[in-house]
């Protein structure tokens, strides 16, 4: 058995180099930036006033000033400053040549035509031309792009960005006991929830989940399947990975000519994984147990997902202070599902009693899994330990 960090670097491996697609701005939010975009625009394009107010020479405060035209946003003054005047100005609108300064309203005494400045404090309000960004400025590529990056995309008017292509992830749950939610279970029967479960974890990470009807367990059930999905660029499969005689996913992928990169990783919950190539298509064979499947896929599969689109996977764990006792640990990483509370200076982790991989509802209730390295010694309650957080 491999450990968890050998695992982790055999899957990366077998990540395909990120493919190229470009998309109009209004619908890349949340997705990677491949190329670097460059701004066409100068921001702000001209000197700009950050006030309404009125544009006037700095040289001429102390004199009553006449107020020769008007500046308002998308409407600039034609005329450039003459010694003795002021413009009436808006927020955003240009600063006529020659003006220095922006007054603000409040401080300004108006009669007719002429001003006063009643409180010449304060700065010269006025944003200078390419104060945020200028013309060529670069937005770097690898980036996902949060609803600012957009914004910024927008202001140097960059219609069209190239992004990663999402990776289309194909996923195979299979067993003879599952059928679909809705449907009516027989007996023996549950419903399959991994496939939707591991689904949101793909859409997590900007992967687009494709979920294949549930295989049966026969071998000719599990190869049709896998054939038919090899146009995928990952492949997902869910259970049938333990030992038992109804375990065939590894027994018909090799015999599909799988390239095994390893079976099996030193960690709890999710000891039987597996990965490979299937001819020009990485294959994750995640467990069953249902907390197992997302252990997995969150430990392994996301960081696939990310580095398929030139993403780096967050490496750091948080620390926390424990609640609970807990004793030493055997020869396997333990990821323990676990709440999170406000602490005194950390914030207090507490392992729940249960950690059966069978239990999504421990799952759904989890903060963060609590990272134990394997071999660790006994805990006391107090101790700092690690974890990976699993909200937000
Ligand atoms: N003799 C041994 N038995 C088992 C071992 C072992 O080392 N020796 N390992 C155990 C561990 S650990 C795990 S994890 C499971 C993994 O088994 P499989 O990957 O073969 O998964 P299945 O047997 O198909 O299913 C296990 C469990 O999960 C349920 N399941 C499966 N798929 C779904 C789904 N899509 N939605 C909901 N639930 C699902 C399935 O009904 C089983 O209850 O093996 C242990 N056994
Ligand atoms: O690995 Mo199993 O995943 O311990 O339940």
């Amino acid at each position: 058995m491999i450990s968890v960090e050998e695992a982790l670097a055999k899957v990366l491996a077998l990540a395909p180099d990120s493919q190229p697609e470009e998309v109009p701005l209004a619908e890349a939010w949340d997705r990677v930036l491949l190329k670097p975009a460059v701004s066409r625009m100068t921001q702000p394009p001209f000197d700009a006033s950050a006030m309404d107010g009125y544009a006037i020479r700095n040289e001429d405060i102390g004199r009553t000033l006449t107020v020769v035209g008007e500046a308002a946003a998308g409407h600039p003054y034609p005329g450039t400053a003459s010694p003795g005047t002021a413009v009436r100005i808006f927020t955003g609108a240009p600063v006529p040549p020659g003006f220095d300064r922006v007054i603000m309203q409040e401080n300004v005494v108006r009669n007719k035509d002429g001003i006063t400045i009643a409180d010449p404090s304060g700065g010269n309000n006025i944003r200078p031309a390419g104060d945020d960004f200028h013309e060529g400025t670069t937005l770097a590529a690898g980036r996902r792009l949060r609803a600012a990056d957009i914004g910024l995309l927008a202001a140097m008017n960059v219609p069209k960005v190239t992004l990663a292509k999402r990776p289309r992830v194909a996923i195979l749950a299979g067993g003879d006991e599952l059928v679909p939610p809705g449907a009516m279970p027989g007996p023996g029967q549950i419903i399959s929830s991994n496939d939707l479960a591991i689904a949101g974890l793909i859409r997590q990470v900007g992967g687009d989940p494709v979920i294949l009807p549930i295989a049966r367990d026969t071998e000719e059930s599990i190869r049709q399947a896998l054939q038919g999905a090899q146009d995928a660029d990952l492949l997902v499969t869910i259970g049938g990975a333990s030992v038992g005689d109804h375990d065939l996913i590894g027994k018909v992928a090799d015999g599909l000519g799988m390239q095994q990169a390893f079976y099996k990783v030193a960690m709890r919950p999710g000891k039987p994984l597996m990965a490979g190539m299937l001819a020009q298509t990485p294959m994750i064979g995640l467990p069953g147990n249902p907390v197992s499947a997302m252990v997995c896929g969150i430990i392994f599969m996301q960081p696939l997902i990310m580095r398929m689109q030139g993403l780096r996977h967050r490496t750091g764990l948080f620390h926390a202070r424990l609640a609970t006792d807990l004793p030493a640990e055997g020869p396997r990483q333990h990821y323990l599902r676990a709440t999170i509370e406000d602490g005194d200076g950390l914030p207090l982790i507490r392992p729940f009693s249960s950690q059966d991989s069978a239990r999504l509802s421990l799952m759904a209730d989890a903060d963060a899994l609590l990272v134990r390295k394997p071999g660790e010694a006994a805990r006391k309650a107090g101790d700092i330990v690690e974890f990976l957080p699993l909200r937000g």
